[in-house]
């Protein structure tokens, strides 16, 4: 029987093996014992089956809402891929549907047949199609983040984008808030940035890629990025929490559209966090919009302004590069106050196949965006030579004004 094989951690106060049978008849079949023998015997295909239990003992925290610690169990269900189609709203609704309403049930893991997974398309460029596009293969990436943005007009655009060029970024993406507007058009960002980021690269021979935020409402998004395509952009940012995994597919698999797409976190945070509630990391930000055809996803890193846990960075950042998997890899990209004295860090944890990405440690450089790519540029030079940052910044000046900024850790041999 082919089956996706969820992974749970449910926390009770009563039978956890008990709650987990009541699971895996309701979301499928319904009740079971009590049908008669040719009903089961028709209906066992659409069965669903607890395959593990494994008790934990009790809570390590208090439950806020019962006040006190529960048991708790990891529970694997299969679910037959026969009840469902094969898109990820009716995965998501089988396997997490009405069941996230239903008590301290937080899905960890969803396993899939491989004939199942062929269904998806993954990403469409995947790691070494970036590299392909920014023609860098041999280090981390670098990624400026667009700040201050907001109320200002096309001219400005421009000229900070080349700054944020002209440092050295291999990529510069829209900040996630900014949304189309009249100083602003979607259209005008695309083709008078593409405009400034080929005369950087006229000037110093460096190719810079623009990440335009796509926006609007969902039923517009596919024409709108058909547009985006025609006018020559470069990438897509895409805010995927606010609209779904399957609107994300769709984007991926339109033929005229076939550009890269970045996923944002944003709303993940709604998802994730909960020891008791919600989608593992690995899951949500990992797995499943590699499945769904994200090129390059952002998450919290374990170290900057909004970090995740180290090990659930890592997670994500495992999903969406094994090599198991038979999808292109999408780019792990850890974000979120990152600044250059964090690099050894970043390159010991996600390796050469990441992209450092930061907007205030780009523009908050006492030299601005230039001084702010220099230095991370230089920072990742000095780490994959094996130097000690401090060492590296005594011969490069815009790394020394971006560790007295903001200090380094350094990371042992
Ligand atoms: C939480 S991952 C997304 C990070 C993000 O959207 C962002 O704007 C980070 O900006 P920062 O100035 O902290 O690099
Ligand atoms: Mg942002």
């Amino acid at each position: 029987m082919s089956a996706v094989i969820a992974t749970y951690l449910i926390h009770d106060e009563k039978d956890i093996r008990k709650k987990a049978e009541g699971i895996a008849l309701g979301l499928t079949v319904g009740t079971w014992t009590d049908l008669p023998a040719l009903e089961q015997e028709q209906l066992r295909k659409h069965k669903g089956e607890v395959v593990a239990v494994e008790e934990l003992g009790e809570s390590e925290r208090v439950n806020v809402y019962f006040g006190k610690r529960l048991k708790r169990a990891i529970v694997k269900i299969a679910y037959p891929t026969v009840n469902f189609s094969a898109d990820l709203s009716a995965l998501l609704v089988t396997t997490f549907g009405k069941l996230s309403l239903d008590g301290e049930v937080r899905l960890l893991d969803l396993e899939f047949p491989d004939e199942w997974k062929q269904q998806f398309p993954g990403p469409r460029f995947g790691i070494d199609g970036i590299r392909d596009k920014v023609g860098v293969h041999n280090r981390p990436l670098l990624m400026s983040i667009f700040k201050g943005i907001i109320g200002r007009d096309l001219a400005y655009l421009t000229s900070e984008l080349k700054k944020q060029a002209l440092g050295g970024v291999d990529l510069v993406k829209d900040d996630e808030i900014l949304f189309d507007s009249e100083l602003l058009p979607f259209e005008k960002r695309i083709t008078e940035g593409k405009a400034a980021l080929q005369e950087v690269y006229e000037q110093t021979g460096k190719r810079t890629l623009y990440a335009v935020n796509l926006t609007g409402k969902t039923f517009a998004l596919k024409d709108k990025a058909k547009r985006a395509a025609e006018l020559g952009a470069d990438v897509l940012l895409f805010n995927v929490f606010a609209y779904g995994l399957d609107v994300l597919q769709a984007l991926r698999e339109d033929e005229e559209i076939a550009l890269p797409i970045m996923a944002h976190p944003a709303f993940s945070g709604a998802v994730t966090p909960s020891e008791f509630y919600g989608v593992a990391p690995s899951l949500w930000l990992g797995k499943l919009l590699r499945l769904a055809g994200a090129d390059f996803v952002l998450f919290p890193s374990p170290y900057g302004s909004v970090a995740l846990e180290r090990e659930q960075a890592l997670g994500i950042a495992k999903a969406l590069t094994d090599e198991q998997e038979p999808f292109a890899r999408a780019f792990p990209v850890p974000s979120a106050g990152i600044h250059p004295g964090l690099v050894p860090l970043l390159v010991r944890d996600f390796g050469l196949d990441s992209i450092v990405n930061a907007g205030g440690g780009i523009h908050g450089h006492p030299d601005g965006a230039i001084g702010g790519g220099r230095a991370f540029r230089a920072a990742i030079d000095a780490v994959l030579a094996g130097r000690p940052l401090r060492a590296a910044a005594a011969e490069n000046e815009a790394l020394q004004k971006a560790i007295d900024r903001w200090g380094v850790v350094e990371v042992e041999a």
